[in-house]
């Protein structure tokens, strides 16, 4: 939990307190539903949580901002970037029932209010949002087919429509085919940890 407040410090009593509740809701809950890998539940903070706020070090949403989280699993990272956006609404989205209900959970465990979800495959939600954030579920091609018709057209944020995702690794060959603009931005710059020497955010307009 110190590793949240190392890199964002500003949060009130109520985000800390929701950031805190986390630990022991996801230890539980993962030894029933899976929805991260056993052996990394002790990096949870680290791995997961500050790794979903990520997003946050390069965007930073304007209240009234809807987003879809796309493949949400256990809700990165959608749970985390919604405790630190409580202005702006999440939608998070999975086609595996139990892992919807685990995230279902844990938002209503720590009193979210602007979380919804929704158990289906992605290609079937219709609704729309100014942003889609995604995290370990698809190569970007296709989150781009899937997620074209959910992007609004209105903007309200200073930055384009879009879609944004944490990536690992090599992305030349992600990027490469893709025709919108894509800026790429390296977590090892803004958190020290040696977990994030690789990883990435990408983000991608759609409509800008
Ligand atoms: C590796 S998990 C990542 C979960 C979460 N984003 C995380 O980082 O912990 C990938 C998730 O994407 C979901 N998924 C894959 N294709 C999907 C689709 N077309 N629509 C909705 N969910 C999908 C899977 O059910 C799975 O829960």
């Amino acid at each position: 939990m110190d590793i949240i407040l190392k890199y964002f410090p500003e949060l009130t009593d109520i985000q800390k307190e929701q950031f805190a509740a986390l630990y022991d809701l996801y230890t539980d809950w993962n030894s029933k539903i899976n929805v991260i890998s056993r052996k990394d539940i002790t990096n949870l903070y680290e791995h997961h949580v500050l790794h979903s706020l990520g997003i946050a070090k390069v965007i930073h949403f304007k209240s009234g901002t809807s987003l879809m989280d796309l493949g949400t699993g256990g809700g990165f990272p959608g749970i985390p970037l919604a405790i630190l956006f409580p202005e702006c609404r999440f939608h998070l989205v999975d086609s595996i029932g139990k892992k919807v209900k685990v995230a279902t959970e844990i938002a209503q465990a720590i009193g979210l209010k602007n979380v919804t979800t929704r158990h289906c495959r992605a290609e079937e939600e219709k609704q729309q949002f100014d942003f889609v954030v995604s995290r370990a579920v698809m190569p970007l091609t296709d989150l781009l087919k899937i997620i074209r018709k959910n992007i609004r057209k209105e903007q309200i944020n200073a930055l384009p429509n879009g879609l944004i995702c944490l990536k690992g690794g090599e992305l030349e060959n992600e990027i490469m085919p893709v025709k919108h603009k894509a800026f790429i931005y390296d977590l090892k710059d803004y958190f020290d940890e040696e977990y994030f020497e690789t990883k990435k955010v990408v983000y991608v307009t759609i409509n800008g």
